[in-house]
């Protein structure tokens, strides 16, 4: 069945986009469309549900049966049974996530529907910044950033010593794209590597826990770097952090809820863990307030995927896959089977 036309149908998508072009439904316009949203337009006939006074339900009825691709991003709404219910011939989901925590995959994989997200974009930007946390957190950036501006190096004299990174042993939990790009450049800044993962990656030469308790027992800092799943859901607690002990360092570039969160507040306000390094929260945008008093941890309002240059190659595997599943061709950055 043809999609209606903005003539047929009141509270249709946008009439300045030509109709020949392949549509792609939008719910909600993902950061990147911000930015190269004209790319987008020149190529695909975007159809959002957000420019629409309707509710999404009826938005989805009454605009959106016959639509085959959906772009989405981490920032929701999360791509449930009851959204893809009412897409009938959607084929395909594009995230501009290299995250998948925000669809569910289960219903993807039994209506058939192939996910492709980020890909290897995002993996260097977001290893940097696991190590730009974890050097802040060791040599206390961030916080002597601010002993100077509050005028105390005058008044009190010398700062603490900060603790060196060279010769940590550093525990990677979740050895894919990004924790690979973390244990890289930690090797090269003379780190000891050990990891944890679903499964033993055969051509790795790291020591490999399959408990990451024990995997925390044997590292000075624990950097997460692995995706949001049931499984991983409050994985580390209270326990995991006891065995990291007090000097131990936990750095999250991963998603907020892999960590109990109240239960490592806990254990960083009275002394069980060292510090933390989080890009990410389980609330986001809400943290935790007790963190905010804490000069052992530092934070980041989830944009460790945020350069220019990463958005810039986003686009282009965004376009890339859109464009090789409206020509039958492979996708570039299938999510799926990972
Ligand atoms: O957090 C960001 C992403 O999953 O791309």
């Amino acid at each position: 069945m043809a999609a209606k036309s903005p003539s047929q149908a009141p509270h249709g998508p946008p009439e300045n986009q030509s109709s020949d072009l392949p549509e792609v439904l939008v719910l909600k316009p993902p950061p990147l469309l911000n930015i190269y949203g004209d790319d987008f337009s020149k190529k695909f006939r975007l159809l959002k549900a957000s420019d629409s006074p309707l509710p999404i339900d009826q938005f989805l009825a009454t605009h959106a049966r016959s639509v085959r691709a959906m772009l989405c991003s981490g920032s929701g709404p999360r791509i449930n049974a009851e959204i893809l219910r009412l897409v009938p011939s959607l084929e395909l989901i594009v995230t501009t996530s290299a995250g998948l925590n925000h669809i569910d995959l289960a219903e993807c994989r039994r209506l058939g529907i192939p996910v492709a997200n980020a890909g290897d974009v995002f993996s260097e930007d977001v290893a940097d910044m696991a190590v730009g946390l974890l050097i802040d957190v060791l040599r206390k950036v961030s916080a002597a950033d601010r002993y100077v501006r509050q005028g105390l190096w005058a008044a009190k004299g010398d700062y603490p010593l900060g603790s060196k990174l060279g010769g940590k042993r550093i525990g990677i939990v979740g050895l894919g794209r990004i924790g690979s790009q973390v244990a890289k450049r930690l090797e090269a800044f003379g780190c000891s590597i050990s990891y944890n993962s679903r499964k033993r990656k055969e051509f790795v030469s790291y020591p490999f826990y399959a408990n990451v308790r024990e995997l925390a027992a044997n590292s000075n800092a624990l950097i997460i770097c692995c995706g949001l799943t049931e499984q991983t859901r409050h994985m580390i607690n209270r326990e995991v952090l006891l065995a990291l002990g007090k000097e131990g360092v936990i750095v999250n570039i991963g998603r907020g809820a892999i960590i109990h969160e109240k239960e490592m507040v806990q254990c960083l306000a009275v002394g069980e863990i060292g510090s933390a390094g989080l890009d990410v929260f389980e609330n986001e945008p809400n943290v935790p307030k007790e963190l905010f008093a804490l000069d052992n941890v530092v934070m980041g309002p989830h944009v460790a995927v945020f350069t220019p240059e990463s958005f810039q190659a986003l686009r282009d595997i965004v376009i890339e896959n859109l464009e090789a599943f409206f020509s039958n061709k492979p996708l570039l950055s299938p999510a799926m089977d990972e």
